[in-house]
């Protein structure tokens, strides 16, 4: 059954258009990746998924709601790491999973046993009492991630899933998001890292201009698998750096991290 659905999705601010007539879906058991340049329209689309913004037009289907029309049951269901989000600064770590859990209307045993959990798979236990503020900007991001996983949703959506993780728990967070989609769920990861993209995705869409632009399936591994091949995929061995270079353009890359040009560090982010 597909989890999200997007059919001719458009969204402009005043004279820009971000958003330009966007089609895909995501399917139980896949990591999907949401690869473009800076500017692309991904964050758009992320937030119209998640009914923080209104489209112009297109119809969004999220796990059977409707988020222009029920946003808040959207986000009841669904699980949320925005990119530049992070947990309130008055709160510990503890307190504000067991906020959330509260409001996903989840046991308070349930709660407690889930922030355990989390801290110990994420190896923030030791700082589970210390107010945000005083956490690491990774340390805050391992907290953002538990937040988003506490109520189990079917599928969780993650702007730039490893930005600001060391690499010991980049590959903990890759094995897992792998893991959780496989496990009969779905993960929408946005990224600008083609590295990031390969290594975690098992599909990959690659967006320009508010479009999507071509989709390629990918093994949990990075590597092609064939048999999986749709008919809007990559069927090539084209390494995905130059499916994205063939369909965005070397302009595009201007913006994009260098790291994924030119390093063999396949962890290295913005
Ligand atoms: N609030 C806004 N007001 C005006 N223009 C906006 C606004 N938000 C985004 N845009 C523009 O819409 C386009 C798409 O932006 P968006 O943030 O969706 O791209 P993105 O793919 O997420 O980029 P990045 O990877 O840099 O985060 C860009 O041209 C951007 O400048």
């Amino acid at each position: 059954m597909g989890i999200i659905r997007v059919d001719r999705l458009c969204k402009s601010y005043g004279t820009v258009q971000a958003v330009d007539g966007m089609d895909f879906h995501v399917d139980r058991g896949e990591v999907f990746g949401f690869l473009g340049p800076n500017g692309a329209g991904k964050t758009t689309t992320l937030q119209a998924l998640t009914g923080q913004l209104e489209p112009d037009s297109g119809t969004i289907r999220v796990l059977d709601t409707d988020p222009t029309v029920e946003p808040l049951e959207t986000r009841r269901r669904v699980g949320i790491v925005p990119e530049r989000g992070s947990p309130p600064s008055f709160l510990t770590p503890r307190e504000y999973l067991e906020f959330v859990g509260d409001v996903r209307d989840l046991e308070a045993d349930t709660v407690a046993d889930r922030i355990d959990h989390w801290a110990d798979r994420l190896g923030f236990r030791g700082k589970l009492e210390t107010l945000h503020t005083d956490l690491s900007r990774g340390q805050q991001q391992k907290v953002m991630i538990a937040q988003a996983f506490i109520h189990e949703p079917d599928v969780v959506l993650i702007d730039e899933p490893l930005a600001n993780l060391d690499p010991l728990v980049q590959e903990q967070v890759k094995r897992f998001l792998t893991a959780y989609a496989a496990d009969d769920n779905a993960v929408f990861v946005s990224t600008h890292n083609i590295d990031v993209a390969e290594e975690i995705c098992t599909r990959v869409g690659i967006v320009a201009d508010g479009k999507l632009v071509t989709e390629r399936t990918l093994t949990a591994t990075g590597d092609e698998d064939a048999s999986a091949e749709s008919d809007s995929s990559s069927a090539t061995d084209t390494p995905l750096l130059e499916v994205f270079l063939e369909h965005v353009g070397d302009a595009a890359t201007r913006d994009m991290p260098v790291s994924a040009l030119e390093s063999d560090d396949p962890h290295a982010q913005p």
